[in-house]
């Protein structure tokens, strides 16, 4: 059955509240696996202390967690939801058009950016880390100044080919191809990034992922093993970076693509 769309800008009554959209035996239900993910990525240190965390969108629904949780201790019943269709029929995009809406809660600050991903990119799924290897990365920028600080790039890593080619390309990126991901500076409140996300993401149309100086990195992908595998990727390659700086290795190298020859 066709869930009912409340008229824009209302939210349903308690009473109404569309619980049955969060409830699901199946362990691949938006509302079990943003709570499950959750809980992996706090054990990796990219959701911790409530920073981070991660939306799933469906077709026309969008599943978000409440801001300000515990991440990795999240229920299925914390879970928001709201419709795409709704939310495009809204003349205040700021204002958001939920199916469901627990009332104890606010949610995600970080929903217009997630928003972005599934309407400027399509993504079935996105997820934002306070990961230390990101953050480190966007420090290690800072440092090389103004001009070098707003993109991170590193090439000749076997990992790089964990990234999709870009936004309605098929295959993947391969050896020797460099991968790029714009830096964006950090805002005082989450929803104002919202704009330099989107001016990145039209800069940057290939891209998958976005950092955030001193903050995060947001990372997404056509589906939740997608925007997973790409952020699992992603982190192996932000803390391998960071690792070369250590020893004073190069991101970039000049390395001719070469036949293996036999001993
Ligand atoms: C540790 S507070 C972090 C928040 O300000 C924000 O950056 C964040 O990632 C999570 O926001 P939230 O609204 O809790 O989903
Ligand atoms: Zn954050």
């Amino acid at each position: 059955m066709t869930p009912p769309v409340p008229p824009t800008g209302q939210a349903f009554a308690a009473t109404d509240n569309n619980d049955h959209l969060v409830q699901s035996v199946n362990p691949d239900h938006p509302a079990n696996l943003i709570p499950s993910l959750c809980a992996k990525f706090w054990k990796l240190g990219w959701v911790t202390g409530t920073g981070g965390g991660a939306s799933i969108r469906e077709d026309d629904l969008v599943y978000l967690a409440p801001s300000g949780v515990q991440k990795e201790l999240m229920k299925p019943s914390d879970i928001y939801v709201l419709s795409m269709a709704a939310q495009a029929k809204s003349l205040d995009r700021r204002t958001r058009v939920y199916l469901r809406s627990p009332a104890q809660y606010k949610p995600s600050q970080c929903t217009p950016l997630f928003m972005a991903a599934f309407t400027k990119r399509g993504a079935g799924c996105c997820i934002h880390t306070h990961s230390h290897w990101a953050v480190l990365v966007t420090l290690i920028l800072e440092t090389q100044g103004a001009g070098n600080d707003r993109e991170f790039q590193i090439n000749n890593i076997e990992q790089i080919k964990g990234f999709g080619r870009g936004f309605e390309k098929s295959g993947n990126l391969g050896y020797h191809d460099t991968l790029r991901i714009p830096v964006i500076e950090n805002t005082a409140h989450e929803e104002d990034l919202t704009e330099f996300l989107e001016e990145a993401m039209d800069k940057y149309p290939d891209t998958y992922a976005v950092l955030v100086r001193r903050h995060g990195v947001y990372v997404w992908g056509e589906n939740v093993h997608k925007a997973k595998t790409q952020c699992e990727s992603l982190d192996y390659l932000f803390q391998l970076a960071v690792e070369m700086k250590r020893l004073g290795l190069p991101w970039i190298t000049e390395i001719e693509p070469v036949k293996p020859t036999r001993a």
